[in-house]
């Protein structure tokens, strides 16, 4: 099975499958799933719920559950780069985060478990998505996603300073990666560069902008997703597959 893990402003361009509940030890996760295809909008369908409120284990497990092996995040993202410019797409090789309240792990009571997270994002499936986006030559970068906790956007002095240290800001990046290396499922985020971070756009930051650009990427994220899903992936050959052979105290 492949989950596909929607973003802002994605649920009005990918949107097919069943309508399904997924019940979890975490909470409920609302899916739709279309023949080996888990589709899963992190905001709701409505997008009501903000990134600080994503009960990211529910959705993770949930997809774990359903037997998802691979995941593609689709995350919008402010570019800490002028070189990476507003429309192109980034896909992450690392990530920082200075979230405050999210829980960050399945392992917090029982066994004590320390997931490697020297490759955070699956080296397969980022090799996979960089392939798809260099045969449509769609304009990427790869780099750190910064994750903070939002909902409100970053000051011009953190993204001074996140600048020196990421690519990309973003609100959801943490903790979905974390969690599905801590279930063994391969993990790759296709973001979507939707404005100029704080301080380096000459304008102040409107939610219009991220949707308005998000519209404008729509045909390509469209065929992004589909080529993805229609990917002859073969067996697991990556590091997610035995990630906590070597975790566990
Ligand atoms: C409306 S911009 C802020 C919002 O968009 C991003 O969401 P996602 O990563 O799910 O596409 C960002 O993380 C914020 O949640
Ligand atoms: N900051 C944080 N998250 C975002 C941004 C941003 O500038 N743009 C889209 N998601």
């Amino acid at each position: 099975m492949i989950g596909i893990i929607g973003g802002t402003g994605i649920a009005s361009i990918l949107g097919k499958g069943e309508e399904k509940i997924i019940e979890t030890k975490y909470g409920k996760a609302k899916v739709l799933i279309d023949g080996d295809v888990v589709l899963l909008f992190r905001h709701g369908i409505k997008h009501n719920v903000p990134p600080h409120k994503i009960n990211y284990r529910a959705n993770i497990y949930a997809l774990k559950q359903l037997g998802v092996e691979r995941i593609l995040a689709i995350n919008s993202v402010g570019s800490l780069k002028e070189e990476i410019k507003p429309g192109s797409f980034v896909i992450p090789n690392d990530f920082i985060e200075f979230t405050k309240c999210r829980e960050g792990t399945f392992y917090d009571e029982g066994k004590v478990v320390h997931i490697d997270m020297s490759e955070p994002y699956c080296p397969e499936l980022r090799e996979i998505l960089k392939k798809i986006l260099e045969n449509k030559k769609y304009d990427y970068h790869e780099g750190v996603y910064v994750c903070t906790e939002g909902p409100r956007f970053e000051t011009k002095r953190e993204i001074e300073i996140y600048k020196n240290w990421g690519d990309v800001v973003g609100m959801t990046g943490y903790p979905e990666v974390v969690l599905a290396r801590e279930l063994e499922m391969c993990y790759v985020s296709l973001c979507n560069v939707t404005n100029y971070a704080a301080g380096i756009s000459k304008n102040v930051l409107t939610v219009d902008e991220v949707l308005e650009t998000i519209k404008a990427m729509e045909d390509k994220i469209l065929k992004i997703v589909d080529e993805f899903i229609n990917y002859d992936f073969g067996e697991r050959e990556c590091i997610c597959k035995d990630a906590l052979k070597h975790a566990v105290i």
